[in-house]
């Protein structure tokens, strides 16, 4: 199916089966299909600098069929990287169909150029159908043409040669009038390689299509009018293939090459890369905007091209980077068709993803029940040693029959009748194998009553303030408590401190005495904001909440655009005239509306099933979730724009989330930090919308509160810096050498 649709799409193609191109009109009278000029482009910088174009010329004509051989390395992918502007040179010019490319009128990157990457650079979950009509949408192709050149399979069910031929009808599909093909057959049979050169020679011969095309098949080349020899950066030779042969007086093409290569001097490409940029960059002469003539060779050209001094040549050298970084308003600004394409195809990503797409959008909601369920509950069944010598050990180590009367006998076993009941008593003979238990981890701690306990309790309170500092330690209650886990430390502690308070209150009711006068002369009165007895999932809700719904946004939205990247898919894009902020809009606007379902299901989880309080507005709670969703979704754009690869932009998402757990004032309150530290938990991005949120939930304050309106300004902030960032991130990779 998709060779035949290779055969005819072009044949059957014309502009009518456009919606609308802006650009549809290249150069007519311009002869060369792609003309450079003492090209030159950088890598790296200081001592890793190297430079893979060196001063390169190539002229190819309109409607002919250009293979440009060179060896591993020689800079073949860069160069037409710059033609389709994926990259910018450092020096040199480029002329495409009569126009530089990215102006205006050449149609490149858009219309006017099908380009193939080496990469398949194809959404494996889309079926053939789907992937045509995704770059046929962006290409602005009628939806009825699209329909009725296809039928189906999912690209990731088909071999990878299969796999090829479905690229290169993308690269053809909208029928440019320039193709640039980057290896387009390796890795395919010699039948279908046969195929593919047929076709492009009928492409350039019947439909006067530019064809610039990459291969390691030397001998296949003979079909293409004319060929480039590349090595180290620069065209050694550009002719004919007859002509190649003719003069060199050799049997192949790949004789040919050899030769070339030798009388060059048999330098290695890596050591022409390795050579100083400086001196190549001096070498290479700027081109002034000529328009070549028809009959004239790569030389001819070459030699009309004037020389300048060198301080013309840095002002054009600098004029053209300028140009190239200008900010222009009208192109930096998004394009509603493109925008709606790519968010289609980010749905149908996702959708395609079924179990990706599941966990995303649930997956906060059962973060959020998770939390609700394991944490804030209280311990239970904690075992505690128990050594009362007030019991007469012949009478074993229980106590039995104990009085609730105005009675002081046995206190002890009076008082262990308050302990909460999530403390096993275990009785224990004495100190040391109580203690030894507690060392082997049997039991969390150890209760210790003295012998005489109960009558030295006694007397402490009657002499009340004149008792002696023996009869008081003696009187004491002795508690050892495992503290290697704080929470059960801290419950073992509160539910012990209120047995005494209630054994104590029991007693003095018993004796008829006031029972306020058990309790230590403070009072905690009704608090302002919140309950006494506030959970813990209540106090942690407005930390727990943004940092789900940050992370997650954060996470996917990384993971998504890197891959993309990764497999060419953003390059295939950006070729077919979608813009950098295009990209941006579509992932981003796709990834907040799942953003807003996963907000709405963590309110559902957090606030009906689990009926956490909400004492302030919920749109407001709402607003500042989602804002600190945004920036989550900014920042995995910003660590996607300075990653290029899956590993490392996991380890920037790891390394930036950590961070924000244990500084942003979910686990640990910032007041609790040092001086220093605290200074920078405020720049961090979800700090304040965490303290927004709280404020929201728990005081019920409203926008007009200095701590929630900051939430909302500093959020704000956040978004407006983090976007300009990764535009500026992309802008200037771009451009970087
Ligand atoms: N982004 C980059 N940063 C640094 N070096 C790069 C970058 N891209 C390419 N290079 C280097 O530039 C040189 C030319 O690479 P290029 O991909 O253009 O070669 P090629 O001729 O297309 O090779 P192949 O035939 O194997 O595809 C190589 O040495 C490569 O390592």
């Amino acid at each position: 199916m998709t060779e035949d649709f290779i055969e005819e799409s072009a044949d059957v193609l014309s502009p009518s089966h456009r919606i609308k191109n802006e650009i549809n009109n290249p150069s007519d009278s311009c002869v060369y299909g792609v003309l450079v000029r003492n090209a030159t482009k950088t890598f790296g910088s200081g001592s890793k600098k190297c430079a893979v174009l060196q001063g390169l010329n190539m002229t190819v004509k309109r409607g002919s069929i250009y293979g440009l051989l060179g060896p591993s390395g020689c800079g073949k992918t860069t160069l037409l990287s710059c033609l389709v502007t994926l990259r910018s040179l450092n020096s040199g010019t480029i002329q495409v169909l009569g126009h530089e490319p990215g102006s205006p009128k050449s149609g490149v990157p858009g219309p006017q150029v099908g380009y193939m990457p080496q990469e398949l650079a194809l959404y494996d979950y889309f079926t053939i159908k789907e992937t045509l009509t995704y770059f046929g949408r962006l290409y602005k192709l009628k939806a009825a043409f699209v329909k009725s050149q296809l039928n189906d399979r999912y690209v990731k069910t088909l071999s990878g040669g299969q796999q090829r031929r479905v690229s290169f009808a993308v690269a053809l599909f909208h029928d440019p009038d320039l193709l640039i093909l980057d290896e387009p057959t390796v890795g395919v049979d010699p039948l279908l390689r046969h195929s593919i050169w047929n076709h492009l020679v009928r492409q350039s011969v019947d439909h006067g299509k530019t064809v610039i095309v990459t291969t390691h098949y030397i001998e296949e080349a003979r079909q293409a009018n004319s060929i480039g020899m590349m090595r180290g950066g620069r065209v050694l030779v550009e002719d004919s293939p007859e002509n190649l042969i003719r003069d060199y007086g050799l049997p192949s093409l790949e004789d040919v090459f050899l030769k070339v290569c030798l009388k060059d001097g048999g330098i290695s490409s890596d050591e022409q890369s390795a050579e100083d940029v400086t001196s190549s960059n001096e070498a290479a002469p700027v081109e002034t905007q000529i328009e070549p003539q028809p009959s004239e060779s790569s030389a001819e050209v070459s030699n009309k091209i004037g020389k300048r001094t060198p301080n013309e040549k840095s002002d054009k050298i600098k004029s053209v980077a300028r140009k190239r970084q200008s900010f222009n308003l009208k192109s930096s600004l998004p394009t509603p068709h493109v925008i709606g394409v790519l968010l289609r195809k980010n749905a149908l990503v996702m959708i395609r993803n079924f179990g990706v797409f599941l966990v995303s959008f649930f997956l906060p909601a059962i973060q959020t029940a998770l939390f609700n369920v394991t944490l804030g509950g209280e311990p239970t069944y904690l075992k505690m040693a128990i050594v009362n010598e007030e019991l007469n050990l012949s009478q074993g180590r229980v106590c039995i029959n104990n009085t609730m009367d105005c009675a002081y006998s046995m206190l002890s076993c009076r008082y262990l009748q308050y302990i909460n009941d999530n403390i096993i008593q275990i009785p224990y003979d004495n100190v040391s194998e109580a203690l030894e238990a507690g060392r082997n981890g049997e039991v969390w701690g150890m209760i210790h009553f003295g012998q005489n306990f109960t009558e030295e309790y006694e007397i402490r309170q009657s002499l009340g303030d004149s008792a002696k500092l023996e009869n008081i330690l003696r009187s004491r209650i002795s508690i050892n408590i495992d503290s290697s886990n704080q929470q059960i430390d801290a419950f073992l502690n509160k539910w012990l401190v209120e047995a005494f308070r209630d054994f104590s209150r029991g007693l003095l009711i018993a004796c008829g005495h006031e029972p306020e006068a058990g309790y230590m002369p403070i009072e905690f009165t009704d608090p302002v904001y919140g309950r006494k007895d506030t959970q813990y999932t209540e106090a942690m809700s407005s930390g727990l909440i943004i940092a789900i719904i940050y992370s997650s946004s954060l996470i996917l939205i990384t993971g998504v655009f890197v891959g993309e990247r990764q497999q060419g898919l953003v390059d295939r894009s950006l070729v077919a005239g979608v813009k950098i902020v295009d990209i941006f809009v579509g992932h981003v606007g796709f990834q907040f509306c799942m953003t807003i379902c996963q907000t709405l299901t963590t309110f559902v989880v957090m606030f009906l099933i689990f009926k956490v309080p909400c004492h302030g507005s919920v749109a407001l709670a709402l607003l500042i979730t989602l804002l600190q969703g945004f920036i989550g979704i900014c920042f995995g754009m910003f660590t996607a724009a300075i990653c290029d690869n899956t590993n490392g932009a996991l380890y920037l998402t790891q390394a930036n989330f950590l961070p924000i757990l244990l500084m942003g004032g979910i686990c640990w309150p910032v007041e609790g930090m040092p001086q220093s530290l605290q200074k920078v938990a405020r720049f961090l991005p979800v700090t304040y919308g965490i303290e927004c949120l709280r404020s929201i939930l728990s005081r019920g304050w409203g926008i007009e509160m200095p701590d929630v309106y900051m939430g909302f300004l500093v959020s704000f902030a956040w978004i407006f810096g983090l976007t300009t960032l990764t535009l500026t991130v992309i802008r200037y990779r771009k451009f970087s050498s």
